[in-house]
């Protein structure tokens, strides 16, 4: 063990995995390979060697290219540099924008299959298609210029710039290609911050772009989604992507299955940030709608009950949505009732919402859920968990909400059998 760290294989690459790494062999030892694409022949350095059955590896000589690798939309990012000075956050930068959604949708696939137990046919069923296609969003045609926020860390001499890819070491840089034009100038890169953790650059749809820098006191931004304005703090979640936020709207929208849906019922937007989704559904289904918002962050909360006011109907809570659903469970039959007409959406973060909300969900029996997922793996483990108590996959759509980067978003419906 450290032995083998440094060492240069040549492998064939063999297809993706979860988190962007293509997976090689190795005198029949499995190597996990950066910066690869399916089907090429490279050098690889090992760089993880603890595991017995499988190592990491990071590409430094391409020897038989993909006919889809192309020149690193990021030089920070290339392949031409050592593994440790390749700045994070944009591992698919070398991979034809067509070629990485066909990644991802294997990568979505293939987690639906195996993690969460959803076949070939069951997934076509759902998609009324045979095949699942990453959709792209309006922007640049090499997945550039999107990027509303980054963030910045600070090294040992003040200088800006991302992590390398898995690791805590800062890449100082001179560009930020991901991000939008007004990200691009905002951010400070050749000025020094020695004593900062990190600066985050923002550009909010309204108004000019700003810097965060460390703990800076928050202040209130407001960001347009269609004709709707959201109030929040600059320093609280929002989507990243320049059209995240009105893709994912037009999704929930649309993945709601009207039949189904009761504006009275006792509706829910778990891990409701601001209200984004809530809103997705009050423009959908009107001044009428019923809906509570669960959030565990207090502020964005607050922010949440100010964007959902003109609902009377509309509340937000703060509280962790496992503790807010155990609540749910223990209410009166008529309170049951309306929670087993209801629709409800959920949008965790990167762990899914995990057994406990799945059974908690399970048990109070809503009529559909409409879930919105950063992970597929995390995303194939609840639907598959909601499929085995009774939940169906009605539909599912896939976007490409982080071009460059192994990520991908799914807007699923569930429908209670
Ligand atoms: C992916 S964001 C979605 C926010 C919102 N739906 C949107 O699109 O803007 C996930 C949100 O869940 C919140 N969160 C994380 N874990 C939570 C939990 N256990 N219970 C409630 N909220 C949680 C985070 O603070 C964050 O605002």
């Amino acid at each position: 063990m450290g032995d083998d760290i440094g060492r240069e294989l040549e492998v064939e690459v063999g297809k993706i995995a979860h988190g962007g790494i293509s997976v090689a062999r190795h005198e029949g030892r499995v190597i996990f390979v950066n910066d690869a694409i399916p089907g090429e022949r490279v050098v690889a350095r090992v760089s993880d060697d603890r595991k017995k059955r499988f190592w990491r590896a990071d590409t430094v000589r391409v020897i038989e290219a993909s006919e889809h690798r192309r020149e690193h939309v990021w030089g920070a990012a290339s392949v031409d540099r050592d593994p440790a000075e390749r700045a994070g956050g944009a591992e698919f930068g070398h991979i034809e924008l067509a070629h990485q959604r066909e990644l991802k949708a294997q990568v979505l696939m293939e987690a639906l299959d195996r993690t969460g137990g959803i076949d070939a046919d069951t997934l076509a069923d759902a998609l009324g298609a045979d095949r699942l296609t990453i959709e792209g969003l309006p922007g640049e045609p090499d997945g550039t210029g999107w990027r509303t926020r980054v963030r910045l860390n600070v090294d040992e001499q003040g200088r800006l710039g991302p992590y390398a890819a898995r690791s805590h070491r800062v890449i100082p840089v001179n560009d930020l290609p991901l991000a939008t034009p007004e990200v691009q100038a905002a951010a400070p890169l050749g000025e020094r911050f020695a004593g900062e953790p990190h600066v985050d650059v923002l550009a909010p749809s309204v108004g000019s772009a700003r810097l965060i820098i460390g703990k800076q006191a928050r202040s209130t931004i407001t960001e347009r989604v269609g004709e709707r304005e959201f109030a929040l703090a600059d320093s609280g979640f929002w989507q990243v992507h320049r059209h995240a936020a009105s893709t994912l709207t037009a999704a929930v929208q649309q993945a709601v299955d009207p039949a189904q849906f009761d504006p009275a019922s006792a509706n829910l937007d778990l891990y409701g940030g601001v209200g984004l989704l809530a809103a997705a559904l009050g423009d959908r289904f009107g001044t009428g709608l019923r809906i509570t918002s669960v959030e565990s962050d207090a502020i964005a909360t607050d922010y949440a009950a100010e964007n959902l006011a003109e609902w009377v109907g509309a509340r937000a809570v703060t509280s962790r949505v496992e503790a807010f659903l155990r609540q749910l469970a223990a209410g009166s039959a008529p309170e049951r009732a309306r929670l087993e007409s209801a629709t409800v959406v959920l949008d965790p973060p990167r762990a899914g919402a995990g057994l406990d909300v799945v059974d908690a969900l399970a048990s109070l029996r809503p009529a559909q859920l409409v879930y919105v997922a950063c992970d597929p793996v995390a995303f194939a483990r609840d639907a598959g968990a909601l499929r085995e108590r009774g939940y169906r996959l009605a539909s599912l759509r896939s976007f490409d909400l982080f071009p460059n980067t192994h990520h991908v978003e799914a807007v699923a419906s569930l429908v209670r059998e």
